[in-house]
């Protein structure tokens, strides 16, 4: 229509802009989304999960840094690792230590997918609030929340079965399944250049089928090029290498280290050091030497009174049965070997347990079975 204004043609001519109602909108604008609670977009990680989508059914464990639930996600059996901050206490300091170190482990679990590593479905970083009540009622998740999902694995720790079996022991041919599930899943990730650092049988879980299946990657990390970037008291005393020990550099083979002394103790049914107190392990397991027994591994009194004092180490490992099949005592002295380039890798490991024969039986002869002198007589390293 001739005379009529189009907008688009029109223009403004500045002094007569009125920036006091402009500012008056935006602010309302800005009072909406905020009122809303409409959170600003930020990238989606791929293993992001959707927090409304957990259906908590109750608490499996308490672990040291939060609470494991039992739960559904997306109709799959799940477990949930939901981190506490050391029950709202932490200092602030702490809390920044634990929210990296819970990255640290998604970060590299996330990439992993290995029949004999536990199976990570998705993580939140603690950016959206969880308005969810587990069913018992009593304990509910705190808002903004960092939680690991996984999947569920019903059969418990590989100590616990461990401790089940402790009397009756294990046939060969289950004791070297379950050492090659654990081989396998450490080769795999060996090959992905990760190293677990905290190998144990409680960080070992069992699926339905007895499949052995590493859990836990609080303290795993991506292995260093230059072995001396990789230094610190890392993982469990009793399964510690003499390196790590020793706060010299360390690379993948002290997980070569852990696994002879969790073979050990597969094959054993029993606990490796039982009677050995916390000083007595750490000094003993380090080879004979005279030297400086300095480092503070663990908050405990008793340790600090042994601050700086003059020990002699042993080389100490655990005692072999006579009824072990050499081919199966060979691996464990190879894994735990003092020096960490006389280790095998892991896949070398996997090819000599799977040359054991079990066709013939063996295993661990039960308890009230035992020639009780002989059996446990030590062997050394
Ligand atoms: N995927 C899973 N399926 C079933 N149970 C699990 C699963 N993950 C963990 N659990 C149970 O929860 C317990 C504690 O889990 P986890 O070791 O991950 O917690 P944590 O805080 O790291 O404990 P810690 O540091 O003391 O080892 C385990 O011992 C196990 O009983």
């Amino acid at each position: 229509m001739k005379g009529a204004i189009n907008t688009k043609d029109m223009m403004y001519r500045a002094d007569k802009i009125d920036l006091k109602s402009l500012d008056m909108l935006l602010e309302k604008h800005l009072n909406l989304v905020w009122s809303k609670n409409i959170e600003i977009q930020r990238p989606v990680e791929a293993w992001e999960v959707d927090l409304s989508k957990i259906d908590l059914r109750y608490v499996i464990a308490h672990g040291t840094y939060g609470t494991v639930y039992r739960a559904t996600y997306d109709n799959k059996d799940v477990a949930v690792k939901v981190l506490d901050w050391g029950g709202g206490n932490a200092a602030p300091a702490e809390t920044t230590a634990m929210q990296a170190a819970f990255k640290q482990e998604v970060a590299v679990w996330h990439k992993l997918d290995h029949p004999n590593v536990t199976k990570f479905v998705g993580a939140s970083m603690g950016t959206s609030n969880l308005m969810i009540t587990p069913a018992d009622g009593h304990d509910s998740f705190p808002s903004r929340a960092c939680c690991v999902v996984v999947e569920y694995l019903p059969g418990g720790t590989l100590k616990q079965y461990l401790i089940r079996n402790r009397r009756k022991k294990l046939a060969l041919k289950v004791v070297i399944q379950l050492a090659l599930d654990l081989s396998r899943g450490l080769s795999y990730l060996h090959t992905r250049k990760i190293v677990h650092r905290d190998v144990k049988t409680e960080n070992l879980l069992l699926d339905a089928h007895r499949n052995v299946k590493i859990a836990d990657f609080g303290v795993a990390r991506v292995e260093a090029w230059n072995p001396s970037d990789m230094t610190g008291e890392t993982g469990t005393l009793g399964y510690m290498a003499p390196e790590v020990l020793n706060g010299k550099p360390y690379n993948r083979k002290c997980d070569v280290y852990s696994f002879g002394i969790c073979l050990w103790e597969i094959y054993c049914c029993d606990m490796p050091f039982p009677d050995l107190s916390f000083v007595q392990v750490s000094s003993a397991v380090v080879q004979e030497s005279l030297c400086m027994c300095s480092l503070l591994y663990v908050p405990s009194p008793l340790w600090e009174l042994k601050l700086d004092m003059v020990v002699y180490r042993q080389n100490l490992r655990p005692a072999i049965p006579r009824c072990c099949p050499s081919s199966l005592a060979n691996i464990m002295r190879k894994c735990w070997d003092a020096k960490p380039k006389n280790r095998p890798e892991m896949e070398d490991v996997v090819r000599m347990l799977e040359a054991v024969n079990t066709s013939k039986g063996g295993g661990m002869i039960p308890e009230d079975k035992a020639p009780s002198c002989f059996c446990l007589a030590p062997r050394g390293p």
